[in-house]
């Protein structure tokens, strides 16, 4: 077995639209990033990576790559996860925390779950997704942007889960 952690960090931007979890969530300004700032895939692919001790998503998808540009992070997971398979190992389960004043994740948080473990081709009950606000505390508590973290357990393929 291995175990990753994953954090990651974006800021607002009034002229794009807000991605989490491979959705399209109605709000009034979206992220700022090289790809389509997708934070919380980003968090779960840097933890798939760090449990392999493979580095971060910078590493295989450079922001000072054009390639990269407005990426979406589905595609970015899904290449880390072939990572993983190639490595031998699959997930074992995924917890993860979207820290953010607003909007309200609740009621695209099963959406998410959904999306995020067809990625990672593992069940539904393997992907745990939360959030929550800081309580108006810090940068994200400002609404300046939102933060994520995960940790993974993965285990090697011909472990039982
Ligand atoms: N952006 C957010 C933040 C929180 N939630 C949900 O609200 C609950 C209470 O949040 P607190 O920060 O006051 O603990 C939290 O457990 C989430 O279910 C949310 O949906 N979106
Ligand atoms: C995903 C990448 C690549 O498009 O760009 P960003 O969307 O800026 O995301 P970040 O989490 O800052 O770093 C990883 C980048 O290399």
């Amino acid at each position: 077995m291995r175990i990753g952690h994953g954090y990651d960090v974006h800021a607002f931007d009034d002229s794009r639209p807000l991605i989490i979890g491979g959705l399209n969530i109605p709000h009034d300004r979206g992220l700022k990033g090289h790809s389509d700032a997708d934070v919380l895939l980003h968090t779960i692919a840097d933890a798939v990576l760090g449990a392999l001790a493979l580095g971060d998503i910078g590493k295989f998808f450079p922001d000072t790559d054009e390639e990269f540009k407005d990426m979406d992070s589905k595609v970015l997971l899904k290449e880390v996860v072939l990572k993983m398979f190639r490595e031998g190992y699959q997930i074992g389960n995924i917890d993860a925390v979207i820290m953010a004043e607003e909007p309200k994740f609740r009621p695209h948080i099963d959406k998410m779950r959904e999306i995020v473990s067809d990625i990672l081709e593992t069940d539904l009950s393997n992907v745990n997704i939360k959030a929550t606000t800081t309580e108006k505390l810090g940068f994200t508590g400002r609404r300046e942007g939102i933060a994520s973290e995960a940790v993974v357990l993965l285990v090697k393929t011909e472990e039982e889960k």
